[in-house]
């Protein structure tokens, strides 16, 4: 790498790729249920419903339950739901297994990490914060740091740009859909992994590549940037 080439990018999903965090995430759901008088739902179906950020989460929790409210009610519960994830956020949540290791191994090779999350900025902050993970990233980009979010690539691009790289240089590591789809439209090469939140097999999402574990992160990563 010369010295005018700009360092890669690497942009991680932060729920389901980084952090398992749907722990938290549910048990604040549940609050949010008893509190309006809803059933509780099974994990196995609200563990999917994480990846479009909190709001969209209470929102398909509480119509899944068969509560509609909508207006100032679900605003009221939608606090609620940030209040108490704020105060809760690395109760159960951890690193998956691996990732301290693979950070490692991209920042000792001149990578700049980053985060693009759909989860609100000063809640990946705190999280971030809370499991001492904050120092590892040039920018920590959440649904709210731009006028756009994901799948919009404004969010990625935007994440990429902060982070002093340029997009055909960046590869994108995503746990869903949304991660695949922003990656394709802001057309930089996405690696999905296998442990996070998503309706559709990983293997399914249609990802340029596929990593069973974090062990495999770096060789994946440079097999990607090699080829742009
Ligand atoms: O909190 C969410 O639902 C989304 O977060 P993610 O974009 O990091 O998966
Ligand atoms: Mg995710």
């Amino acid at each position: 790498m010369s010295a005018a080439t700009p360092p890669a990018v690497i942009a991680f999903d932060l729920d389901g790729t980084l952090v398992d965090t749907a722990p938290d995430l549910l048990d604040t759901l549940d609050i949010v249920l008893d509190e309006a008088g809803a059933a509780r739902l099974p994990r196995e179906e609200t563990r999917k419903m994480i990846g479009a950020g909190a709001k969209a989460l209470v929102n398909r929790g509480l119509t899944a339950a068969g509560i509609a409210v909508d207006g100032p009610a679900f605003e009221k519960l939608y606090e609620r739901f940030l209040e108490h994830y704020a105060d809760h956020i690395a109760d159960h949540s951890r690193p998956f297994p691996g990732l301290v290791e693979a950070l490692d191994t991209l920042s000792a090779r001149g990578h700049v990490l980053a985060v693009c999350t759909n989860k609100l900025e000063y809640l990946s902050r705190l999280l971030l914060d809370r499991l001492e993970l904050t120092d590892r990233f040039a920018v920590i980009a959440g649904s709210d740091t731009f006028p756009v979010y994901k799948p919009d690539a404004g969010h990625l691009l935007g994440t990429i740009e902060r982070a002093g790289g340029l997009p055909g240089r960046a590869v994108m590591v995503g746990d869903s859909m949304t991660d695949v789809l922003t990656a394709k439209n802001a057309r930089i090469p996405s690696i999905v992994v296998p442990f996070g939140y998503t309706e559709t097999p990983a293997i399914e999402l249609g990802g340029d590549a596929f990593i069973e574990h974090f062990d495999h992160l770096p060789e994946t990563v440079e097999r990607l940037l090699g080829r742009g």
